[in-house]
């Protein structure tokens, strides 16, 4: 499938590392370097604007290796790209480690992957159907 894309950024459009990848890595578009602190957060552009078909979405994930070497990770993971939004796709970053970490334009920040969804309608009822789990949740399976 193809989605139409404009690149304002310097850097290549996104692409599947790997043949069966499910994400693509977003690259930071930046003029200069940011420094990260400690539990800062920050919004990250990357240059890039979508149009998604009507009926899918692109979900923003963390970098699993920017993860365990450095603390980085999203803080609305994953972010959502609505099918009618029209802005620039944005990485909101947190560093969750004790030492600062430093983002150049370019460095690969986060992936994305592009996912179908459902649109619904509600049908208010007054009762839900009965099952064997019931009203039971939050690690209530296994108890005797
Ligand atoms: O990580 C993200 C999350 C969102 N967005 C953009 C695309 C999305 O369609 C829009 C709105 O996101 P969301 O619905 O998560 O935020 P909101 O706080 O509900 O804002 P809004 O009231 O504009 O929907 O912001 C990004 O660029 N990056
Ligand atoms: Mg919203």
């Amino acid at each position: 499938m193809e989605i139409k894309i404009i690149n304002k950024s310097e850097h290549p459009l996104p692409q599947y590392e790997t043949a069966h990848a499910a994400g693509m890595d977003l690259r930071a578009s930046i003029t200069e370097k940011i420094v990260l602190k400690p539990l800062q957060r920050l919004l990250v552009p990357t240059g890039l604007f979508i149009e998604l078909p009507i009926g899918y979405e692109a979900q923003i994930r963390p970098r699993s290796g920017l993860a365990y070497k450095h603390g980085i990770s999203i803080v609305n993971a994953p972010g959502t790209i609505d099918a009618d939004y029209r802005g620039e796709l944005k990485v909101l970053l947190v560093n969750l480690s004790d030492t600062d970490f430093s983002i150049n334009n370019g460095d690969r920040i986060a992936q994305m992957v592009i996912a179908k969804h459902e649109t619904v309608s509600w049908k208010a009822v007054e009762e839900l159907n009965e099952t064997a789990r019931g009203e039971g949740g939050y690690g209530h399976t296994g108890k005797e």
